[in-house]
């Protein structure tokens, strides 16, 4: 059966009013105590704006969520509540809706977060695996309670350096875990979905979030972001087979009986697999250490259940000064 190694009954533990978010009945808060100031971001599914808490005065982050189905944003919210408080997680503080509109908006702690494609550049390799370990902190624990993130990518990940501070955003495709469950592929940006979207393998995990991580993890090491450029989900499947080749691509698809469309064949051809070291460079060798490459190596395989765990790979000898430095 197509189980995860860990936590596949994380929900089991939970009580029903935990997962069964459609059922849940949501207590809005006041919408008056916050006022807006300025828009800070918009994407597919909300407007992000800037704001402050009027009876404390206290800097926060609004996330005003476009028209989308009830239960949609009943998921984000019991997810939120779920998670918030976690370590390294966005904290929800508040949830309330306008009204007149009904427009639902979501209340978070606000992060004085430094846009990645400059601060990026910036890191010394052990801020870099400082960051990375603390993502992955925040990707055992989501697991642990039973939730997969889904959109796992540089924009998600908030960074105020001065604080050394890191929060994972945006759970607005988080779902719960449930064996054996089939998940809508259509899910996670196009440049970190793993090669079970890409092939509309169903029965995924919480590894999809290793895949995405990995992204990241190949981009930072080899300073070419995203890793994996896809112009089209179809292109994006042929840009992650010319690094792994097809061969491991057949074995993938043969152990779970899954079928190429025929598109999708021709389109990616016979593809031999390329060593990590091959993306070494003047510019990343400052980065790309033994340890990095062969963390990448086993963060970025096609079959979901070869993926190294969060926690092993925090345990992993490329964490190692961060781990001393921890304890
Ligand atoms: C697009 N940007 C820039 C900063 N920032 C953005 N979206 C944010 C969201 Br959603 C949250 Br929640 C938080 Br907290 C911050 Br900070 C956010
Ligand atoms: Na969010």
């Amino acid at each position: 059966d197509r189980l995860p190694r860990l936590y596949k009954d994380a929900l089991s533990k939970k009580s029903k009013e935990y997962w069964d978010y459609e059922r849940m009945i949501v207590k809005w808060g006041v919408l008056d105590d916050y006022e807006v100031t300025q828009k800070i971001g918009r994407g597919k599914y909300s407007e992000v704006f800037t704001g402050f808490h009027v009876p404390t005065n206290k800097k926060c982050v609004i996330k005003i969520l476009k028209p989308v189905k009830k239960k949609k944003i009943k998921r984000e919210i019991k997810i939120l509540q779920n998670v918030s408080g976690g370590p390294n997680i966005v904290e929800l503080l508040d949830v309330v809706r306008d009204p007149l509109t009904k427009t639902p908006c979501l209340v978070f702690e606000w992060i004085d977060n430094q846009d990645w494609k400059t601060l990026y550049p910036k890191l010394t390799p052990y801020d870099i695996k400082f960051y990375l370990y603390q993502v992955l902190k925040a990707l055992d624990y989501s697991h642990s309670q039973g939730l997969m993130h889904r959109d796992v990518k540089p924009h998600n990940v908030m960074i105020d350096h001065e604080k050394r501070k890191v929060r994972l955003i945006d759970w607005g495709l988080a779902e719960f875990y449930h064996p054996l469950n089939e998940y809508n592929v259509r899910v996670a940006s196009r440049h970190y979905k793993g090669p079970e979207l890409l092939v509309d393998d169903m029965l995924y995990d919480y590894s999809l979030d290793i895949w995405s991580f990995g992204c990241m993890l190949a981009g930072l090491t080899f300073r070419k972001e995203p890793f994996f450029a896809g112009a089209d989900n179809v292109d994006q499947l042929y840009k992650i087979a010319r690094v792994l080749g097809t061969d491991l691509l057949e074995e993938y698809l043969d152990a779970y009986d899954l079928e190429l469309e025929l598109e999708v064949e021709q389109r990616l051809g016979k593809l031999p697999r390329k060593p990590w070291s091959s993306f070494k460079n003047k510019e990343n060798s400052d980065r790309c250490s033994p340890e990095a490459l062969d963390l990448i190596d086993k963060m970025l395989r096609y079959d979901p259940a070869a993926r190294i765990l969060p926690k092993e790979a925090m345990a992993h000898a490329f964490f190692a000064d961060v781990r001393k430095a921890h304890s």
